[in-house]
């Protein structure tokens, strides 16, 4: 980059970075062709290049061009736009040697790169940088100028299942999103704290514990622990009812039912909890290995997705202590009030308007003391920032919560900690439908992913020839199965409901898993065929890339370290997957015209070299995503 900037008499990369806010050229191809653009603009427009700069944004298309300018953008006074772009247009140089002359649409101007640039900076850039293209440590940073500083921390909550009860749609959708965001900010620097946090408390696990006592069976808990602590809870939910239902029939008719009541599960549960919270040792051992064995088969499917956890807390670990204290300063700053018995914070006397009505009236300490959710939440939030300093948390939970995690940044707002408060963030998500099956009875995620991977084999086994090659059938298989999955999930925006398809996840038509990883497996097949060495590329002659196809590919490719800004930005898995997928339709339409084996050893090269960086960036995105890329099916 900085011998091009010399050729062309540009700036040094140094002196654009000084010059623009978070431009760092030398990692960003677009950075540099951005801060070249608006030196020339200033002197056209007279404007200060510093309002130049922000506004020159992204096209709909290549065909729209590379960057686009809105004229009222540079806030020109007395001037009507469409005459400033076509003044502007004229008097931009024609000789540039990055940008051809922009056209004039409306008022906006088109600007193009010439036909090799985008060719001959990224494909070296991308060589040089490898799996590190795209990735720009700077975002996370204390000082972006000074990294002796540090960086700065993320805490990324997500996943967070419930023991004993089935890992749902929501908890997929949450590890899906959790584990991208998480790769997304370390490959910008942050330092990211995984946390799962998981439902292990409450008067369900004294009841899960009496289930135990009476029906347990030692073998299928350690064989596996998951299914049979959600059968023992399934079978003990639906004793209670038919309990519950008997007491309510005898009340009714007029029996003196204070002794069944008592004596019910429901109060033997309540009375087992209570024995959990005073820290009774053999109350607790139980609950212990529950949760344990839960963690070990977790984390075995945590690393089927590539995720891993630094930290498995849960409710459970919140300190009662803490939760007193922090009780009785919100009693004490009139925070919550007494309502029959229990305590309760009204919004609406605490928060003026609307707002405070739509925040309603929770709970966060029943009529016998014991805390809730909410209160939960509170302390572990606190004290999350106690243990990590934290510079941002994201609470990675689906939308049935909105209401649950407003209140919950509200209180601490209104405890006083508007600084801690404003650091958190909710990303939220839609539901799925349709993911239980026809009986209503639920699946684990085990089952799904299993089934979705018995489903993949039975595809690939169709084209026997490549089926052969294949070195472990059963484990592509399964990669396949988790990236049709995961795909279908991060294609729509998380506020999105989708519904979960099995047969459309698993096509290998239209923007799936199965075509992505297809695509990224045919650019490996072309290098294993071609059989050029990596100093072979690196030599190739660039100047031969001269098709529209070719150039088309390299301006996508320069796209790449932009999108992922963009992304830190959104938020949003798709952004990353909409690129990949506009990368994939420009490789496919482009074999017939771009002929690797077969064609003459130096164009051969070169094309393999575009090809190559190609491959590069699938599957750097792809890891992004949390997918496993594929190098045959
Ligand atoms: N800090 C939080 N409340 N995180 C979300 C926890 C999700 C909860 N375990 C559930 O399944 O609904």
């Amino acid at each position: 980059m900085d011998q091009l900037a010399q050729k062309i008499g540009a700036m040094s990369l140094e002196a654009m970075s000084e010059k623009y806010p978070n431009c760092y050229p030398e990692l960003n191809p677009f950075d540099f062709f951005r801060a070249h653009l608006a030196n020339i603009l200033a002197d056209v427009t007279g404007v200060d290049p510093a309002i130049i700069y922000p506004a020159l944004s992204w096209t709909s298309g290549l065909d729209k061009g590379d960057l686009i300018m809105a004229a009222p953008a540079l806030r020109v006074k007395g001037a009507k736009p469409d005459e400033l772009v076509k003044q502007w247009s004229e008097k931009f140089p024609d000789n540039d040697p990055l940008w051809e002359k922009p056209t004039a649409v409306n008022y906006f101007l088109a600007f193009y790169l010439r036909g090799d640039v985008a060719v001959k900076t990224v494909i070296p850039m991308i060589q040089k940088y490898g799996a590190a293209y795209g990735r720009n440590p700077a975002h996370g940073l204390r000082d972006p100028k000074d990294p002796s500083k540090g960086k700065k921390r993320i805490i990324v909550e997500f996943s967070s299942p419930n023991i004993a009860k089935p890992f749902h749609a929501g908890h997929l959708r949450s590890t899906i999103i959790g584990g991208f965001l998480a790769n997304l900010f370390e490959g910008a620097g942050w330092d990211v704290v995984r946390i799962n946090y998981l439902g292990d408390w409450g008067k369900q696990y004294g009841l899960l514990a009496l289930a135990y006592e009476r029906y347990g069976d030692e073998e299928a808990l350690n064989k596996d622990p998951i299914n049979h602590l959600f059968q023992l809870y399934v079978r003990i939910n639906n004793e209670m009812s038919t309990e519950k239902e008997d007491i309510d029939k005898r009340r009714e008719a007029g029996e003196d039912v204070s002794a069944l009541e008592a004596n019910s599960l429901d109060e033997q549960a309540r009375r087992y909890f209570k024995k959990m919270t005073d820290r009774d040792p053999a109350a607790l051992e139980m609950w212990r290995r529950f949760r344990d064995l839960s963690i070990v088969r977790y984390k075995e499917t945590y690393a089927r997705l590539n995720i891993r956890f630094d930290e498995y807390s849960g409710e459970s670990q919140v300190s009662e202590e803490a939760m007193e204290r922090i009780g009785r300063e919100m009693q004490d700053k009139k925070i919550c009030k007494e309502d029959k018995g229990a305590m309760i914070v009204d919004f609406s006397e605490l928060v003026p308007g609307k707002e405070g009505k739509r925040l309603e009236k929770p709970i966060v300490r029943k009529r016998d003391g014991t805390a809730l959710y909410l209160t939960r939440d509170i302390s572990e939030l606190l004290a999350r920032h106690d243990k990590y300093q934290f510079d941002r948390m994201i609470y990675v939970v689906a939308s049935a919560q909105d209401l649950h995690l407003k209140q919950l940044f509200k209180i601490i707002e209104l405890l006083g900690h508007k600084d801690i408060a404003d650091k958190c963030q909710h990303v939220n998500f839609g539901l799925v439908l349709g993911m239980s099956t026809r009986k209503g009875t639920v699946k684990f995620l085990d089952d799904i992913l299993r089934d979705v991977a018995d489903k993949m084999h039975e595809t690939m086994k169709k084209n026997e020839e490549k089926y052969k090659q294949v070195e472990n059938p059963e484990a592509t298989a399964d990669t396949l199965g988790i990236s049709s999955v995961m795909v279908q999930d991060m294609s729509g925006k998380r506020i999105n409901n989708y519904t979960f398809n099995m047969d459309a996840m698993t096509s290998f038509e239209g923007d799936t898993g199965p075509y992505l990883q297809y695509a990224h497996a045919r650019v490996s097949s072309i290098r294993r065929r071609a059989e050029l060495t990596d100093e072979e590329l690196a030599s190739a002659d660039l100047s031969l890339l001269t098709e529209k196809h070719a150039v088309n590919i390299a301006r996508l490719l320069a796209q790449w370290p932009d999108t992922v800004q963009t992304t830190l930005r959104t938020l949003e898995p798709t952004t990353v997957l909409t690129y990949l997928f506009k990368m994939t339709h420009a490789l496919s339409s482009s074999y017939d015209h771009l002929q690797v084996v077969g064609s003459e050893r130096e164009l051969m090269k070169a094309r393999m070299a575009l090809y190559d960086a190609a491959h590069t960036v699938l599957g750097n995105g792809m890891r992004l995503l949390g997918l496993t890329p594929v190098e045959r099916m």
